[in-house]
């Protein structure tokens, strides 16, 4: 599998929590951006021929703060630089953004996937966050969306927000759920720096629920999903059987993948690398018809290795001995010995035949268990 990111680090508002590479949409040089970024494809495709990309994924920032012209014009770079015929075709999407016209762009191009921002189906907390949204524009956005024939849809939620009760999460998930939708991602909010909420956290203004309601959260989460027939297939993501993200277990089973736009990182030939941030640095560089490369790193064997642990013990089936075995020859049990027994021991891992996977008490506690592979 072959994958393609690319980014649009344009937002109409700066959500409270936020801290991906985006800046404030109003007066910004959109039109060059996209210009940019068609070009990127060219020379980048040019320097790095690709038979075939399985999944192209838009997001931010805000893909839909694009006018229509300007996602016309994006999507048709798309087609003429990057290799797809079929696969997964995801844009992001902000609950109230997609108009009919631009829904309709993006179905002629073939995007099949769309991934809304959508955080809470509470309206009170929405605002407490800094999100424009309310619920309602959440119902007209899917309504808009299918009646343009796309299917496969995915909500984002937060949890263990400011002032966040487990009946209130409880109840957003009741919302979600009633949706029916075929996937679901939820995540736990992560205080970074530079954002509101770690401003307001320094001053101790924040109030943010304890540990163990988080905990809770997570639990109900889990099980709730579980009801409604949704498959847990990683950490924070939940399915309909076929509709896992193909685009994000590219990123999970450690495989390649490019990355277009300002911030973006890709990894393509052993190298991981990222593109400069700041848009003027990300541009500058394309004018002269060179990459905007801002670091780069070739992987050795025993990064890979790690890597393939890190990423892979996310997906809830974990990772495979004998596919381990296949890509590296090696033994994953001699490799990581150490770390795998003391995880076991601690019981946040566990194996059957062929995988090792975490256990329950290990999903809640699985950034410990990933960072154990770091060598
Ligand atoms: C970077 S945003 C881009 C998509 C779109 N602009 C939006 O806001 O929905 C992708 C997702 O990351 C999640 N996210 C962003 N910041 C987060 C944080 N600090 N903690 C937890 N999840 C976060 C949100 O669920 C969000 O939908
Ligand atoms: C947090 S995930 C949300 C995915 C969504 N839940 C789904 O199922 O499609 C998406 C965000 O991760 C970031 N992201 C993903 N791949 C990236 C890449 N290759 N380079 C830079 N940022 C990336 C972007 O900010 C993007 O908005
Ligand atoms: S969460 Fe989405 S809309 Fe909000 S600032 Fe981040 S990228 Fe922009």
């Amino acid at each position: 599998m072959k994958s393609a990111y690319i980014h649009i680090p344009f937002c109409e508002h700066i959500c409270h929590y936020c801290d991906f590479n985006k800046v404030f949409l109003k007066g910004q040089p959109v039109d060059e951006y996209v210009q940019s970024l068609i070009k990127e494809f060219e020379i980048v495709l040019n320097e790095t021929p690709t038979q075939n990309l399985d999944t192209i994924f838009v997001g931010g920032g805000t893909p839909t703060s694009l006018n229509e012209q300007q996602l016309e014009t994006l999507c048709k770079g798309i087609r003429k630089y990057l290799p797809f015929t079929e696969g997964e075709f995801t844009f992001e999407a902000n609950p109230g953004d997609l108009s009919i016209d631009k829904l309709k762009i993006l179905a002629e191009y073939g995007v099949n996937r769309i991934s809304f921002g959508v955080q809470s189906f509470n309206n009170e907390l929405l605002a407490k966050i800094g999100r424009t949204h309310r619920v309602e524009d959440v119902y007209s956005s899917l309504e808009k969306a299918m009646q343009c024939g796309f299917t496969n849809l995915s909500i984002d939620l937060i949890y263990a927000l400011p002032g966040q009760t487990i009946d209130d999460f409880e109840a957003t998930l009741k919302e979600a759920l009633d949706l029916q939708l075929p996937h679901y991602s939820s995540y736990s909010l992560i205080v970074e720096p530079k954002t509101v909420f770690y401003n307001l956290m320094r001053k101790g203004k924040l109030i943010l629920p304890s540990e163990d309601v988080e905990a809770e959260m997570y639990k109900m989460l889990m099980s709730q999903m579980e009801t409604s027939g949704l498959n847990q297939y990683e950490i924070s993501n939940f399915s309909k059987p076929g509709y896992e993200s193909k685009h994000n277990l590219v990123y999970w089973n450690n495989e390649e993948y490019f990355g277009f736009g300002a911030g973006a990182h890709g990894y393509i030939n052993d190298i991981r690398y990222s593109n400069a941030g700041p848009l003027k640095k990300y541009m500058q560089p394309i004018s002269e018809g060179k990459r905007p490369i801002f670091d780069q790193n070739k992987i050795t064997k025993k990064e890979k290795m790690e890597e393939e642990m890190f990423l892979g013990l996310r997906k809830i089936k974990g990772v495979q001995l004998s596919h381990f075995h296949q890509k590296y020859n090696e033994n994953m049990m001699d490799v990581f010995k150490e770390p795998i027994h003391e995880m076991m021991n601690r019981g946040l891992l566990t194996m059957n035949n062929d995988f090792l996977y975490l256990t329950n008490r290990g999903k809640l506690l699985g950034n410990e268990v990933f960072q154990a592979f770091l060598l």
